[in-house]
């Protein structure tokens, strides 16, 4: 939806839309659809963005509870890891240093998987996003923080022991360069280090739920149900 206001507004362009957009931060300035309303095209504004950060070790669930919440709840599923892999698999600029960072276990520059993101969010007609292994870094959230200008509604923590989670990822079988016990563990010290503040950030702000990410998957969902089902009685969502 981003784009299609860019490229309206550079055949509308004008000074009106010039100053609106430089006193606008970002999503506002191209999710409030002005020029389209300036232009009498396409209808009124869009609805304010419902930003859900899901976070969790490698093997914590995260992407399984993310379809589930896709099913139940209607959103759009941006996962930060298959963006990337798509990167590496369309052979762009970037593929070769992301598919080397994948294999280390270490997190791709954050301008990267921002852009990735904010695509994805651009072409969505959906306005409730889950945004799934982001931000894994404090660099990662300032990123989407000052790209986006957007902070998020909820941040879901899968809790998951060590043991867990290795046995999960092991037992993957999707063909990954990471799903192995060398990366793994360099993964793990990289969660502990890097994205643990980042759960704690949002703890402190009071938007973490943290949810017990052992049991069944259905088990897990049950958890998980109740923070959105709240959140559709709000008009917000
Ligand atoms: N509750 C669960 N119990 C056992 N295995 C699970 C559970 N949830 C997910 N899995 C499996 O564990 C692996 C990792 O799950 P995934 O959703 O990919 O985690 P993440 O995205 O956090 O890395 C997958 O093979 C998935 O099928
Ligand atoms: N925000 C992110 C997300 C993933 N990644 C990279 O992509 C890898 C796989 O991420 P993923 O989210 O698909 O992994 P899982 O936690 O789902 O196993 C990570 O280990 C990082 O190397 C990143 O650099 N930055
Ligand atoms: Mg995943």
């Amino acid at each position: 939806m981003w784009r299609r206001v860019a490229s309206l507004s550079s055949s509308i362009s004008s000074s009106f839309l010039a100053q609106t957009a430089s006193r606008l931060n970002t999503w506002e300035s191209l999710t409030t659809g002005i020029a389209q309303q300036a232009k009498g095209v396409i209808a009124p504004k869009e609805k304010t963005p419902f930003i859900t950060f899901v976070l969790g070790g490698p093997g914590s669930g995260k992407g399984t509870q993310c379809i589930k919440i896709v099913e139940t709840f209607g959103f759009a599923h941006l996962s930060a890891g298959d963006l990337l892999r798509r990167e590496i698999a369309s052979k762009s600029a970037d593929g070769a240093m992301i598919l080397n960072t994948i294999k280390e276990g270490k997190i791709v520059p954050s301008q990267v998987t921002v852009k990735l993101i904010q695509k994805e969010m651009e072409l969505s007609d959906n306005h409730k996003f889950l945004i799934d292994g982001f931000p894994r870094t404090e660099e990662n959230r300032v990123s989407f923080e000052q790209i986006i200008g957007v902070e998020p509604n909820v941040v879901l923590f899968f809790d998951c022991p060590e043991e867990e989670m290795v046995k999960r990822v092991l037992n993957r079988n999707e063909g990954r360069v990471d799903d192995n016990l060398e990366t793994i563990k360099k993964r793990l010290t990289v969660f502990q280090a890097l994205s643990l503040p980042v759960i704690n950030y949002y703890s402190e702000k009071g938007k973490l739920y943290t949810i017990k990410a052992i049991g069944t998957e259905d088990e897990i969902f049950e958890q998980v149900r109740p923070i959105f089902a709240a959140f559709e009685k709000r008009p917000s969502l």
